[in-house]
């Protein structure tokens, strides 16, 4: 037994002996780089030693600096002595390593590719393991911790920063002014909504905007005004440094595709991605292994490492996890696409309220495609595209969804025909562009605009009513009112035309007319002229078509009907030269009717003045009172056909040769001569007779004085 177990022992010291000279062995060959049939044979000698241990970076053609730090590396991540932290760093050392052999052509792309395949797996491994032994798994932890310790720091704005005070701050001031210089920012609908939280503020240790509320506050910021808007400018590049998840800036992206970066993958810009530990979703580059590198064209290989990441590698990394365009990279997937052509669409809105003036009149062809401001309340219910995508904020605004609610029973293609009347710029029109008629412009003035400025006051019995009827004698200024209504009163204005609200389909009318209300409603306040109304609501007969009744009755309806709100502020606007053809009922309904004269002496002056302002003249002023005296009964269109007659005088009296070569200065000024030859070629478009019955109808009906 004794001997057996001798025996035994001396079997196990060769096996260790044995296994001691495979360690060896093996190690030779990670640190030499030899093939293991060379490890096998070691020779005796410390010459023969040091010159087959020689290592292989030495030997030609190797390029050895690389190659002995990847040894090195290799047997340290081998040894099984090193902790997860230095695996980690070997690891992504070598990844640098990689690419950067791959930049400077050592490596094939193939090749390339594939040991980047395998690092950042392992790479990846180590940093995913929650093994404390092997694995990191601690760098949600670091930014966590980040985060923290810069908790108490922001808690010092929270004390002082409040929404409001936020708008206080010089440079959110400044960015304001620069942003209005370019009437960019007032106007433009939110584009960017960061909400800064309660999670987020340690990671904002920059930015100024922290409301100290625990609910999300909302800044809204234009995009065009990036440059400028330096605020802006400060927030996107932070929201760039960090993942959005854990800086707590969300842009909406149904609003504004921001240029920020998805989580960072591990083949991402060595110096920005991979210390920080957070390497992203380790899969997501190895799906991109194949499109890796920009071409095998080592110009375009330097661009590997270009450090602002719009080109080269960094460019091509898109990481899967993110669904946000990368800073610095134009590219954008179709679904940001979809996104910035639907905020296109909805972006811009006439401004209710907005100051008199600063809105013009000019009818757009579709209402869809009209861009609407940051102030509308109005979503049209055709694309919902908030709701698919779960905008919190659109979605979040009860009032918006209140809209929603009242339209929702309107076929999409009505209300999109109904928001196309709406007029909501063009060239302006002022109260002084319209000459004369002030009784009519006072009146005007006092329904529409200063309930608009003062709603407070125009309540109950001076609430203003609801309709109202221009007539008069064609070209007096019935339609210039309402485009200067339009430009003026800060109300949206719906322009309609009684072949808008007409339709072949039968009971499709009603609807319209329905729709029309409802929508103003939504827009309130609201003013609807109808030009021409005569068509839309002239007397019911018999005999009449069953379909334009039932629109007349609707319109009566929702004029003053049972479903009418006392508190609606919607004003319809009728004009007409045929205020006889309008059936009663409508009448009544149109409460101010208000007779728009042919102008008066004064007023016939003033259109000539005005027009022959604008034109190289030489009209005395005895000879402007001859003009005015001679055009007794001419209306105010018929005036400006004389003043454009009479300009054309100096044009024709020009020879017919030189027309084509003449200089605009050397054509000569109008004079009267001109207006006396006009006077012989215009003559009044209104008979005495229809004055008469505009007359009559005005002391039967009219509300004027
Ligand atoms: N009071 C006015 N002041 C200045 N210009 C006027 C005035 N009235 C008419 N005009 C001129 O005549 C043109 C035609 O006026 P407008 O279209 O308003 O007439 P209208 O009353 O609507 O006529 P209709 O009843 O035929 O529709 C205007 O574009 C304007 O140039
Ligand atoms: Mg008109």
């Amino acid at each position: 037994d004794v001997n057996l177990s001798t025996n035994w022992k001396i079997v196990i010291q060769i096996m260790r002996r044995f296994i001691h000279e495979r360690e060896l062995r093996y190690k030779r060959c990670l640190t030499f780089s030899l093939r293991p049939a060379e490890a096998n044979s070691v020779p005796e000698t410390s010459l023969q030693r040091r010159r087959l241990y020689k290592p292989s970076w030495s030997r030609p053609g190797m390029s050895g600096a690389h190659l002995e730090e990847w040894q090195r590396r290799s047997f340290d991540i081998s040894s099984g002595s090193c902790t997860p932290e230095q695996k980690a760093g070997a690891y992504r050392a070598h990844i640098l390593s990689i690419q950067y052999a791959w930049a400077s052509s050592q490596l094939s792309q193939a090749g390339t590719a594939s040991l980047l395949r395998t690092y950042s797996e392992r790479y990846a491994a180590v940093l995913d393991s929650d093994d404390p032994q092997a694995g990191l798994n601690n760098y949600a932890e670091s930014a966590l911790h980040l985060a923290r310790s810069q908790r108490n720091h922001s808690d010092k704005w929270e004390s002082s920063l409040t929404a409001e005070s936020v708008l206080q701050i010089p440079s959110v001031q400044r960015m304001i002014e620069t942003s209005s210089g370019r009437e960019s920012f007032p106007v433009a609908p939110a584009d960017v909504d960061i909400p800064v939280g309660q999670e987020s503020r340690g990671d904002l240790p920059s930015v100024p905007f922290t409301t100290g509320r625990s609910e999300a506050a909302w800044f809204k910021a234009a995009p065009s005004t990036s440059e400028t808007n330096s605020t802006t400018n400060n927030l996107t590049n932070i929201s760039a440094e960090r993942p959005s998840a854990s800086v707590g800036i969300s842009v909406n992206p149904n609003i504004f595709p921001r240029p920020a970066v998805r989580p960072q993958s591990v083949f991402s810009h060595p110096s920005s991605a991979l210390p920080q530990g957070n390497p992203g979703p380790s899969g997501g580059a190895q799906n991109h292994q194949s499109s890796l590198f920009p071409s095998s064209n080592p110009s375009k290989r330097k661009n590997f490492y270009n450090p602002d990441g719009s080109d080269g590698v960094r460019g091509q990394y898109g990481g899967q996890g993110g669904t946000e365009p990368r800073a610095g990279s134009n590219f954008k997937t179709a679904r940001e696409q979809l996104m910035v052509d639907q905020q296109k669409k909805h972006s811009y809105q006439p401004q209710r309220g907005q100051p008199p003036g600063m809105a013009a009149a000019m009818k757009k062809s579709l209402g869809a495609n009209r861009p609407r401001g940051a102030s509308s309340k109005f979503v049209s219910p055709i694309p919902r595209q908030g709701e698919e995508d779960g905008t919190a904020s659109r979605n979040s605004n009860p009032e918006l969804q209140i809209l929603d609610e009242r339209l929702k029973n309107f076929e999409p293609k009505i209300v999109e025909l109904i928001m196309s009347e709406i007029m909501d710029h063009g060239p302006p029109v002022t109260w002084d562009d319209i000459a004369g008629l002030e009784f009519a412009k006072t009146t005007i003035k006092e329904i529409v605009v200063w309930p608009m400025l003062r709603p407070d006051i125009f309540t109950g019995l001076r609430g203003p009513p609801k309709g109202i009827l221009l007539f008069g004698p064609p070209g007096t200024g019935k339609t210039l009112i309402g485009k200067c209504i339009a430009c003026q009163s800060g109300a949206t204005f719906f322009s309609i035309s009684a072949s808008s609200l007409t339709s072949k389909w039968v009971g499709e009318g009603e609807k319209m007319v329905r729709a029309l209300f409802a929508i103003a409603r939504c827009h309130q306040p609201a003013v609807i002229f109808i030009d021409e109304i005569d068509s839309l609501l002239s007397q019911r007969t018999d005999g009449e078509h069953d379909s334009s009744r039932r629109i007349k009755t609707e319109f009566l309806v929702q004029l003053d009907g049972a479903t009418t709100a006392a508190d609606d502020r919607i004003l319809v606007v009728g004009a007409t030269n045929r205020p006889q053809e309008i059936d009663e009922a409508a009448r009544r309904r149109l409460a101010k009717r208000l007779y728009i004269p042919l102008p008066e002496a004064a007023a016939r002056r003033q259109i000539v003045t005005n027009l022959m302002s604008r034109e190289k003249n030489q009209l005395r002023e005895h000879e402007l009172e001859s003009v005015v005296t001679a055009t007794e009964g001419f209306s105010g269109a018929d005036m400006t056909q004389l003043c454009r007659e009479a300009a054309l005088g100096p044009i024709r009296s020009i020879q017919l040769n030189d027309i084509a070569t003449i200089s605009a200065d050397q054509v000569r000024p109008i004079l009267y001569g001109d207006f006396q030859e006009a006077l012989k070629t215009v003559r009044p478009s209104v008979s005495a007779k229809d004055l008469e019955l505009y007359e009559e109808w005005n002391k039967t009906f009219g509300c004027g004085r």
